[in-house]
Protein backbone atom coordinates (compact mmCIF):
# COMPACT_ATOMS: atom_id res chain seq x y z
CA UNK A 1 0.00 0.00 0.00
CA UNK A 2 1.24 2.97 -0.63
CA UNK A 3 1.99 5.85 1.67
CA UNK A 4 -0.82 7.80 0.40
CA UNK A 5 -3.17 5.83 0.18
CA UNK A 6 -2.37 4.28 3.87
CA UNK A 7 -3.35 7.83 4.96
CA UNK A 8 -6.87 7.94 3.35
CA UNK A 9 -7.37 4.54 5.05
CA UNK A 10 -6.44 5.24 8.50
CA UNK A 11 -6.86 9.05 9.41
CA UNK A 12 -4.46 8.65 12.43
CA UNK A 13 -1.54 6.83 10.22
CA UNK A 14 1.41 9.76 11.37
CA UNK A 15 0.83 9.32 14.86
CA UNK A 16 0.63 5.48 14.58
CA UNK A 17 3.94 5.53 13.03
CA UNK A 18 5.24 7.83 16.39
CA UNK A 19 3.68 5.95 18.47
CA UNK A 20 5.30 2.57 17.32
CA UNK A 21 8.57 4.67 17.37
CA UNK A 22 8.59 6.17 20.69
CA UNK A 23 7.05 2.79 22.61
CA UNK A 24 10.01 0.89 20.81
CA UNK A 25 12.48 2.65 21.92
CA UNK A 26 10.72 2.99 25.49
CA UNK A 27 11.16 -0.57 25.52
CA UNK A 28 14.45 -1.11 24.84
CA UNK A 29 15.63 1.43 27.75
CA UNK A 30 13.25 -1.13 29.59
CA UNK A 31 14.66 -4.20 28.68
CA UNK A 32 18.29 -2.95 29.49
CA UNK A 33 17.46 -2.19 32.68
CA UNK A 34 15.08 -5.36 33.49
CA UNK A 35 18.39 -7.33 32.73
CA UNK A 36 20.08 -5.93 35.67
CA UNK A 37 18.05 -4.10 37.80
CA UNK A 38 19.39 -3.18 41.48
CA UNK A 39 17.80 -1.97 44.74
CA UNK A 40 18.90 1.87 44.13
CA UNK A 41 16.96 1.94 40.78
CA UNK A 42 13.40 1.76 42.67
CA UNK A 43 12.19 4.30 44.86
CA UNK A 44 8.70 4.14 46.49
CA UNK A 45 6.21 7.12 45.48
CA UNK A 46 4.00 8.44 47.99
CA UNK A 47 1.20 6.26 47.34
CA UNK A 48 3.85 3.48 48.23
CA UNK A 49 3.90 1.95 45.08
CA UNK A 50 7.21 1.38 43.42
CA UNK A 51 8.71 3.55 40.34
CA UNK A 52 12.25 2.79 38.69
CA UNK A 53 14.76 4.60 36.59
CA UNK A 54 12.58 2.45 33.49
CA UNK A 55 9.18 4.09 34.34
CA UNK A 56 10.94 7.60 34.22
CA UNK A 57 13.39 6.93 31.58
CA UNK A 58 10.88 5.57 29.48
CA UNK A 59 8.39 8.52 29.94
CA UNK A 60 11.11 11.13 29.01
CA UNK A 61 11.98 9.09 25.83
CA UNK A 62 7.98 8.62 24.73
CA UNK A 63 7.47 12.74 25.08
CA UNK A 64 10.79 13.16 22.89
CA UNK A 65 9.84 11.22 20.41
CA UNK A 66 6.79 12.21 19.95
CA UNK A 67 7.82 15.65 20.06
CA UNK A 68 10.54 15.13 17.14
CA UNK A 69 8.01 12.89 15.13
CA UNK A 70 5.05 15.54 14.92
CA UNK A 71 6.37 18.79 15.06
CA UNK A 72 3.43 20.40 13.86
CA UNK A 73 0.87 18.63 16.09
CA UNK A 74 -0.02 20.70 19.35
CA UNK A 75 1.36 17.96 22.54
CA UNK A 76 -1.01 17.29 25.32
CA UNK A 77 -0.11 14.24 27.41
CA UNK A 78 -1.58 12.55 30.32
CA UNK A 79 1.21 10.16 31.82
CA UNK A 80 1.72 8.61 34.89
CA UNK A 81 4.71 9.97 36.54
CA UNK A 82 6.16 13.28 37.28
CA UNK A 83 9.12 15.18 38.29
CA UNK A 84 8.45 15.82 42.15
CA UNK A 85 10.33 13.37 43.50
CA UNK A 86 13.54 14.06 41.31
CA UNK A 87 13.92 17.63 42.10
CA UNK A 88 14.47 16.74 45.68
CA UNK A 89 17.99 16.98 47.49
CA UNK A 90 18.59 13.11 47.96
CA UNK A 91 17.43 12.15 44.08
CA UNK A 92 20.35 13.40 42.58
CA UNK A 93 22.06 10.42 42.20
CA UNK A 94 19.08 8.84 40.30
CA UNK A 95 18.53 11.82 38.25
CA UNK A 96 21.93 11.55 36.69
CA UNK A 97 21.46 8.08 36.42
CA UNK A 98 17.96 8.68 34.40
CA UNK A 99 19.99 11.10 32.11
CA UNK A 100 22.36 9.00 30.99
CA UNK A 101 20.07 5.83 30.56
CA UNK A 102 18.03 8.05 28.12
CA UNK A 103 21.50 9.67 26.18
CA UNK A 104 22.75 6.32 26.08
CA UNK A 105 18.85 4.51 24.40
CA UNK A 106 19.24 8.15 22.05
CA UNK A 107 23.22 7.60 21.17
CA UNK A 108 22.53 3.45 20.47
CA UNK A 109 19.64 4.52 17.99
CA UNK A 110 20.55 6.44 14.87
CA UNK A 111 17.80 8.48 14.51
CA UNK A 112 18.58 11.17 16.59
CA UNK A 113 21.37 13.25 17.13
CA UNK A 114 21.23 14.73 20.91
CA UNK A 115 21.77 14.63 24.35
CA UNK A 116 19.18 15.86 26.96
CA UNK A 117 20.60 17.79 30.55
CA UNK A 118 19.05 16.96 33.63
CA UNK A 119 16.64 20.03 33.93
CA UNK A 120 15.42 18.73 29.99
CA UNK A 121 14.62 15.67 31.89
CA UNK A 122 12.48 17.40 34.60
CA UNK A 123 11.18 19.19 31.81
CA UNK A 124 10.02 16.04 29.76
CA UNK A 125 8.47 14.28 32.29
CA UNK A 126 6.32 17.27 33.58
CA UNK A 127 4.97 17.33 29.84
CA UNK A 128 2.58 14.97 30.93
CA UNK A 129 0.86 16.75 33.34
CA UNK A 130 -2.12 17.55 31.51
CA UNK A 131 -5.83 16.29 32.83
CA UNK A 132 -7.14 15.20 29.30
CA UNK A 133 -10.69 15.44 29.08
CA UNK A 134 -13.53 15.57 26.68
CA UNK A 135 -12.29 18.02 23.91
CA UNK A 136 -9.29 18.11 21.88
CA UNK A 137 -5.96 15.51 21.27
CA UNK A 138 -4.30 13.77 24.44
CA UNK A 139 -1.39 11.24 24.50
CA UNK A 140 -2.13 9.00 27.37
CA UNK A 141 1.24 7.01 28.79
CA UNK A 142 1.68 4.22 31.24
CA UNK A 143 5.22 4.55 30.35
CA UNK A 144 5.48 0.88 32.19
CA UNK A 145 2.01 -0.61 33.43
CA UNK A 146 3.01 -3.29 35.91
CA UNK A 147 5.83 -2.21 37.54
CA UNK A 148 5.61 -4.28 40.15
CA UNK A 149 6.21 -7.02 37.63
CA UNK A 150 8.68 -5.38 35.69
CA UNK A 151 11.01 -5.21 39.14
CA UNK A 152 10.11 -9.02 39.64
CA UNK A 153 11.50 -10.03 36.05
CA UNK A 154 7.74 -11.04 34.83
CA UNK A 155 5.20 -9.21 32.42
CA UNK A 156 4.63 -5.31 31.93
CA UNK A 157 3.91 -3.32 29.11
CA UNK A 158 4.56 0.39 27.60
CA UNK A 159 1.37 1.66 27.01
CA UNK A 160 0.05 4.44 24.73
CA UNK A 161 -2.77 5.86 23.27
CA UNK A 162 -4.56 9.08 21.90
CA UNK A 163 -7.42 10.45 23.16
CA UNK A 164 -8.98 12.49 20.27
CA UNK A 165 -12.73 14.11 21.27
CA UNK A 166 -12.62 12.01 24.26
CA UNK A 167 -12.68 8.39 22.38
CA UNK A 168 -9.56 6.69 22.43
CA UNK A 169 -8.39 6.46 18.57
CA UNK A 170 -5.56 4.55 18.65
CA UNK A 171 -3.34 2.21 21.04
CA UNK A 172 0.19 1.09 21.16
CA UNK A 173 1.54 -1.30 23.99
CA UNK A 174 5.14 -3.08 24.06
CA UNK A 175 5.32 -6.33 25.71
CA UNK A 176 8.81 -7.16 26.13
CA UNK A 177 8.13 -10.19 27.95
CA UNK A 178 4.71 -11.43 26.35
CA UNK A 179 5.22 -14.30 23.31
CA UNK A 180 3.70 -13.58 20.47
CA UNK A 181 1.32 -16.59 18.53
CA UNK A 182 0.97 -14.27 15.37
CA UNK A 183 4.66 -13.49 14.57
CA UNK A 184 5.46 -16.84 15.54
CA UNK A 185 3.26 -18.35 13.22
CA UNK A 186 4.94 -16.34 10.52
CA UNK A 187 8.09 -16.95 10.95
CA UNK A 188 7.95 -20.72 10.51
CA UNK A 189 9.75 -21.14 14.12
CA UNK A 190 8.81 -24.43 16.15
CA UNK A 191 10.66 -23.77 19.21
CA UNK A 192 8.67 -21.96 21.16
CA UNK A 193 7.05 -18.66 20.11
CA UNK A 194 8.61 -14.83 19.43
CA UNK A 195 8.77 -13.23 22.64
CA UNK A 196 9.14 -8.91 23.04
CA UNK A 197 5.98 -7.49 20.79
CA UNK A 198 4.53 -4.49 19.83
CA UNK A 199 0.77 -4.42 19.98
CA UNK A 200 -1.08 -1.72 17.84
CA UNK A 201 -4.58 -0.61 16.78
CA UNK A 202 -6.21 2.66 15.61
CA UNK A 203 -9.72 2.94 15.07
CA UNK A 204 -12.11 1.10 12.78
CA UNK A 205 -8.46 -0.86 11.45
CA UNK A 206 -8.27 -4.18 13.31
CA UNK A 207 -5.61 -5.07 15.67
CA UNK A 208 -1.79 -5.87 14.80
CA UNK A 209 1.19 -7.28 15.95
CA UNK A 210 5.20 -6.71 14.85
CA UNK A 211 8.20 -7.79 16.59
CA UNK A 212 9.82 -5.43 18.75
CA UNK A 213 13.12 -5.44 16.86
CA UNK A 214 10.76 -4.78 13.65
CA UNK A 215 8.96 -7.63 11.10
CA UNK A 216 6.30 -7.49 9.08
CA UNK A 217 2.47 -6.31 11.24
CA UNK A 218 0.25 -9.13 11.59
CA UNK A 219 -3.98 -9.31 12.21
CA UNK A 220 -4.41 -10.56 15.76
CA UNK A 221 -7.50 -11.98 16.80
CA UNK A 222 -9.56 -12.76 19.53
CA UNK A 223 -10.82 -16.18 20.14
CA UNK A 224 -13.75 -17.20 18.77
CA UNK A 225 -14.75 -19.66 21.84
CA UNK A 226 -18.78 -19.14 22.34
CA UNK A 227 -19.38 -21.20 25.46
CA UNK A 228 -17.54 -20.46 29.05
CA UNK A 229 -16.93 -23.68 29.93
CA UNK A 230 -14.41 -23.69 27.38
CA UNK A 231 -13.27 -20.26 28.34
CA UNK A 232 -9.89 -19.17 30.45
CA UNK A 233 -9.71 -15.85 32.57
CA UNK A 234 -7.05 -13.38 32.90
CA UNK A 235 -6.89 -11.39 36.31
CA UNK A 236 -4.21 -9.37 38.21
CA UNK A 237 -1.23 -11.14 39.81
CA UNK A 238 -1.80 -8.31 42.77
CA UNK A 239 -4.57 -6.02 42.49
CA UNK A 240 -7.46 -8.48 42.14
CA UNK A 241 -10.64 -9.62 44.34
CA UNK A 242 -9.98 -13.17 43.88
CA UNK A 243 -13.51 -13.87 45.48
CA UNK A 244 -15.48 -11.76 43.25
CA UNK A 245 -13.48 -13.47 40.10
CA UNK A 246 -13.47 -16.89 41.20
CA UNK A 247 -17.61 -16.71 41.50
CA UNK A 248 -18.23 -15.19 38.10
CA UNK A 249 -16.10 -17.92 36.72
CA UNK A 250 -18.18 -20.28 38.74
CA UNK A 251 -21.39 -19.16 37.61
CA UNK A 252 -20.14 -19.67 34.44
CA UNK A 253 -18.72 -22.72 34.23
CA UNK A 254 -15.30 -21.94 33.62
CA UNK A 255 -12.89 -25.26 34.17
CA UNK A 256 -9.48 -23.79 33.45
CA UNK A 257 -7.88 -21.80 36.31
CA UNK A 258 -7.05 -18.27 36.51
CA UNK A 259 -3.66 -16.90 34.43
CA UNK A 260 -2.63 -14.33 36.60
CA UNK A 261 -0.72 -11.71 34.85
CA UNK A 262 0.81 -8.21 35.76
CA UNK A 263 -0.27 -4.84 33.56
CA UNK A 264 -1.66 -4.50 30.05
CA UNK A 265 0.32 -7.73 28.79
CA UNK A 266 -3.58 -8.95 29.65
CA UNK A 267 -5.21 -7.42 27.23
CA UNK A 268 -2.36 -7.60 24.73
CA UNK A 269 -2.94 -11.76 25.50
CA UNK A 270 -6.17 -11.84 25.31
CA UNK A 271 -6.70 -9.78 21.36
CA UNK A 272 -4.41 -12.30 19.96
CA UNK A 273 -6.64 -15.06 21.34
CA UNK A 274 -4.59 -16.85 24.20
CA UNK A 275 -7.19 -16.37 26.15
CA UNK A 276 -10.99 -15.90 25.98
CA UNK A 277 -11.90 -13.13 29.01
CA UNK A 278 -9.75 -10.49 31.25
CA UNK A 279 -11.87 -9.68 34.95
CA UNK A 280 -10.14 -6.88 36.59
CA UNK A 281 -11.94 -6.19 39.95
CA UNK A 282 -9.86 -4.09 42.15
CA UNK A 283 -10.62 -3.05 45.97
CA UNK A 284 -13.18 -1.10 46.68
CA UNK A 285 -12.72 2.36 46.27
CA UNK A 286 -10.27 2.39 44.21
CA UNK A 287 -9.94 4.37 41.14
CA UNK A 288 -8.64 2.93 37.86
CA UNK A 289 -6.43 5.80 36.22
CA UNK A 290 -7.09 6.18 32.43
CA UNK A 291 -3.46 5.47 31.51
CA UNK A 292 -4.05 1.62 32.77
CA UNK A 293 -6.85 0.86 30.22
CA UNK A 294 -6.34 3.16 27.21
CA UNK A 295 -4.19 1.63 24.97
CA UNK A 296 -5.21 -2.23 25.99
CA UNK A 297 -8.76 -1.29 25.33
CA UNK A 298 -8.84 -0.62 21.67
CA UNK A 299 -6.56 -3.40 21.38
CA UNK A 300 -9.13 -5.58 22.34
CA UNK A 301 -11.87 -3.94 20.84
CA UNK A 302 -10.93 -3.96 17.28
CA UNK A 303 -12.31 -7.32 17.48
CA UNK A 304 -13.78 -7.76 20.69
CA UNK A 305 -15.62 -5.43 23.51
CA UNK A 306 -14.68 -3.90 26.92
CA UNK A 307 -17.12 -2.72 29.53
CA UNK A 308 -17.63 -1.65 32.61
CA UNK A 309 -19.83 -4.10 35.24
CA UNK A 310 -22.66 -2.23 34.20
CA UNK A 311 -22.26 -2.93 30.53
CA UNK A 312 -21.12 0.26 29.59
CA UNK A 313 -18.34 1.48 27.83
CA UNK A 314 -15.14 2.99 29.30
CA UNK A 315 -15.60 6.22 29.32
CA UNK A 316 -12.11 7.83 29.25
CA UNK A 317 -13.31 11.97 28.63
CA UNK A 318 -13.22 12.73 32.54
CA UNK A 319 -9.50 13.37 32.93
CA UNK A 320 -7.09 11.24 35.09
CA UNK A 321 -9.08 8.97 36.02
CA UNK A 322 -11.60 6.05 34.42
CA UNK A 323 -15.32 7.24 35.50
CA UNK A 324 -16.89 3.73 35.41
CA UNK A 325 -18.75 1.94 37.58
CA UNK A 326 -17.22 -1.12 39.60
CA UNK A 327 -14.61 -3.76 37.85
CA UNK A 328 -13.31 -3.91 33.66
CA UNK A 329 -14.36 -6.83 31.84
CA UNK A 330 -13.11 -7.81 28.26
CA UNK A 331 -14.03 -10.19 26.16
CA UNK A 332 -15.59 -11.80 23.06
CA UNK A 333 -18.78 -10.36 21.34
CA UNK A 334 -19.89 -13.87 22.48
CA UNK A 335 -19.23 -14.08 25.81
CA UNK A 336 -20.22 -10.92 26.74
CA UNK A 337 -23.71 -11.16 27.81
CA UNK A 338 -23.08 -14.42 30.07
CA UNK A 339 -20.06 -12.69 31.51
CA UNK A 340 -22.05 -9.38 32.77
CA UNK A 341 -24.72 -12.03 33.82
CA UNK A 342 -22.49 -13.30 35.44
CA UNK A 343 -20.66 -10.26 37.10
CA UNK A 344 -23.64 -8.77 38.16
CA UNK A 345 -24.98 -12.03 40.25
CA UNK A 346 -21.76 -12.45 41.61
CA UNK A 347 -21.72 -8.53 43.01
CA UNK A 348 -25.58 -8.66 44.21
CA UNK A 349 -24.56 -11.74 45.91
CA UNK A 350 -21.69 -9.75 47.82
CA UNK A 351 -23.63 -7.22 48.75
N1 LIG B 1 -4.95 -0.98 44.88
C1 LIG B 1 -4.96 -1.07 43.57
N2 LIG B 1 -5.98 -1.67 42.94
C2 LIG B 1 -5.99 -1.78 41.62
N3 LIG B 1 -5.02 -1.33 40.80
C3 LIG B 1 -3.98 -0.73 41.38
C4 LIG B 1 -3.89 -0.57 42.78
N4 LIG B 1 -2.73 0.06 43.04
C5 LIG B 1 -2.14 0.29 41.86
N5 LIG B 1 -2.90 -0.18 40.87
C6 LIG B 1 -2.69 -0.09 39.44
O1 LIG B 1 -2.55 -1.38 38.87
C7 LIG B 1 -1.61 -1.28 37.82
C8 LIG B 1 -1.02 -2.61 37.55
O2 LIG B 1 -2.08 -3.41 37.15
P1 LIG B 1 -1.84 -4.89 37.03
O3 LIG B 1 -2.99 -5.48 36.33
O4 LIG B 1 -0.48 -5.11 36.49
O5 LIG B 1 -1.87 -5.32 38.52
S1 LIG B 1 -0.97 -6.36 39.15
O6 LIG B 1 0.32 -5.72 39.41
O7 LIG B 1 -0.88 -7.54 38.31
O8 LIG B 1 -1.72 -6.66 40.34
C9 LIG B 1 -0.63 -0.31 38.33
O9 LIG B 1 0.00 0.26 37.23
P2 LIG B 1 1.56 0.67 37.32
O10 LIG B 1 1.67 1.63 38.48
O11 LIG B 1 1.75 1.34 36.01
O12 LIG B 1 2.34 -0.58 37.50
C10 LIG B 1 -1.47 0.69 39.10
O13 LIG B 1 -1.87 1.77 38.32
MG1 LIG C 1 -0.20 1.12 35.17
MG1 LIG D 1 3.14 2.64 35.38
MG1 LIG E 1 2.86 2.97 38.96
Amino acid sequence: MSQLTEVAANPYADELAAAKKAVSLAARLCQRVQQGILQSDIQSKADRTPVTVADYGSQVLISLVLKKELPSHSFSMVAEEDSEDLRKDDAQQILEHITSLVNETIANDDSYNMSLSKEDVLAALDGGKSEGGPSGRHWILDPIDGTKGFIRGDQYAVALGLLDEGKVVLGVLGCPNLPSKSTNKHNGSSSGDQVGSLYFATIGCGAKVQALEGSEPQKITICSVNNPVDASFFESLEHSKRDLTSSIAEKLGVQAPPVRMDSQAKYAALAQGDGAIYLRFSGKGYKERVWDHAAGSIIVTAGGMVKDASGNDLDFSKGRYLDRDRGIIATNRYLMPMVLKAVQEAIDEEQ
